[in-house]
């Protein structure tokens, strides 16, 4: 297997990045801007792989969409306008496309297929295709339903009251996106909250949607029209430069226009409580997804606990939080996070695997891991194992290797964050 060298012994990061796009904002937009009637116009578009391959799907059910660089415009005609697709609807590597898609076809009266990569077809899909099931879609699968390849059949939807039985905001905005199609109200009770998106852009899309704590009411048959839409960038890209800031000597990086969404800036508190030194500028508290410019500089760290509701806050983060935990001083544990496991790989085992080679302390538990710091981080060679976020985190644990490190598939970051490398290197 072809590795590349990373950058090691990184004495200082500095500088100013522009974070792109948020990549659960951007596929949501490409789904709304579709069902929607009229134009709609996204700005600060994720060009990642994820976001690309929910193009395409829409591409294939009908939908025109043109895109020059980061501004996409969606000509929707509606969720009748779209039609049924004469080729497979491959979804990559992207589990927030698949389960939403599913979410949208439920209700359409057509036959689709569903595929994705070796690491889609591992992952659990019987978490949306029985609800969707219940509601009324006809859908058949492997392992009856669990894996792709998946085939759905949409029809005539009834409103339902469903209880999640995961904290999943793909699950609840698959569920979402099909009560939006269903006869009556649907109501989806989360144990808890996770992140809003979804119902922000339906108020954004001029649709309604009721919310009252983690019970949310969605009535059927509305139409939505279409609008312009500002992706702010992704504090789950923004954060192994938040991370990279704290654990590197004499460093302090400036990223803007960070989405500040309550539902993800779990990162953030984290951060804080272990103490490091964040500055948050906030800009636009109101708008329909709040954005600011995050400041971090070099930080000393103490190891905490993080479990219980703030975890799909951070769901995405662990990965790097893990390699921060292994620069505080002391122990830090993470628990309450099973759903790590059904990612793009086990995060839990992949997390541990690659940190212990290099050189770090940490240990897996059956929902999270112990870490223990400060440890100094050695060289070695490494794998993302097709997972982005751990082929970031092991690039950013790399600047602080004493020796040579090498990376085993290392394309895996164009999945949600293209321009990693280069941002990296323009602060070094
Ligand atoms: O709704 C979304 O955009 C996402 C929800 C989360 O997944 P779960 O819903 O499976 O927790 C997250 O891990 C994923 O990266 C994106
Ligand atoms: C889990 C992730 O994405 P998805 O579920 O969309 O594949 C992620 O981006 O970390």
């Amino acid at each position: 297997m072809e590795a590349i060298q990373l950058h090691t012994n990184v004495k200082s990061l500095n500088g100013e990045l522009a974070i792109p796009g948020d990549k659960s904002i951007s596929h949501r937009s490409i789904m709304f801007g579709a069902i929607a009637e009229g134009e709609t116009t996204v700005t600060n578009f994720l060009l990642g792989d994820d976001c690309l391959n929910t193009i395409e799907c829409f591409k294939k059910l009908g939908v025109l969409i043109e895109r020059e660089d980061e501004k996409v415009i969606i000509h929707g005609k509606g969720l009748d306008g779209l039609q049924e697709p004469a080729d497979i609807l491959d979804v990559g590597n992207s589990g927030t496309t698949i389960r939403l898609l599913l979410g949208i076809l439920a209700g359409r009266p057509f036959h689709s297929v569903l595929i994705g990569d070796q690491s889609i077809g591992k992952r659990p899909m019987t978490r949306v295709t029985q609800p969707l099931r219940s509601l009324g879609a006809v859908i058949h699968g492997r392992k009856n339903g669990e894996f792709t390849p998946l085939s759905i059949k949409g029809g005539h939807l009834e409103g339902m009251e469903y209880q999640l039985p995961v904290a999943s905001a793909q699950v609840k905005s698959s569920i979402l996106f099909a009560g939006l199609q269903a006869s009556g109200t649907t109501t989806i009770i989360e144990p808890v909250k996770t992140r809003d998106h979804t119902e922000r852009m339906i108020r954004q899309f001029g649709g309604e949607v009721e919310i009252n704590g983690q019970t949310i009411q969605i009535k059927g048959n509305q139409k939505l029209t279409g609008t312009s839409i500002h992706v702010p960038g992704d504090i789950s890209s923004a954060a192994f430069f938040l991370v990279a800031g704290a654990v590197l000597p004499n460093s302090e990086i400036k990223l803007t226009n960070v989405g500040l969404n309550p539902t993800r800036t779990g990162i953030i508190d984290v951060m804080n409580e272990m103490g490091a030194d964040i500055t948050i500028t906030q800009h636009n508290e109101d708008a329909f997804e709040p954005s600011g410019d995050i400041v971090i500089k070099s930080s000393v760290l103490k190891g905490i606990t993080i479990e219980g509701n703030i975890i799909p806050r951070l769901i995405d983060e662990i990965p790097i939080i893990a390699l921060l935990a292994t620069q505080a001083e002391g122990k830090t544990i993470i628990k309450d996070a099973h759903e790590l496991k059904v990612k793009e790989t086990n995060r839990i085992d992949t997390v541990v695997a690659e940190l212990t080679k290099l050189g770090a302390d940490i240990e897996a538990t059956d929902d999270g891991m112990i870490i223990n710091g400060k440890s100094n981080l050695t060289g070695g060679s490494v794998s993302s194992h097709g997972d982005h976020r751990i082929g970031m985190m092991l690039a950013i644990a790399a600047s602080l290797c004493k020796e040579d490190v090498y990376l085993e598939k290392e394309d895996a970051i164009y999945v949600s964050y293209p321009s990693f490398f280069d941002h990296l290197h323009s602060l070094t």
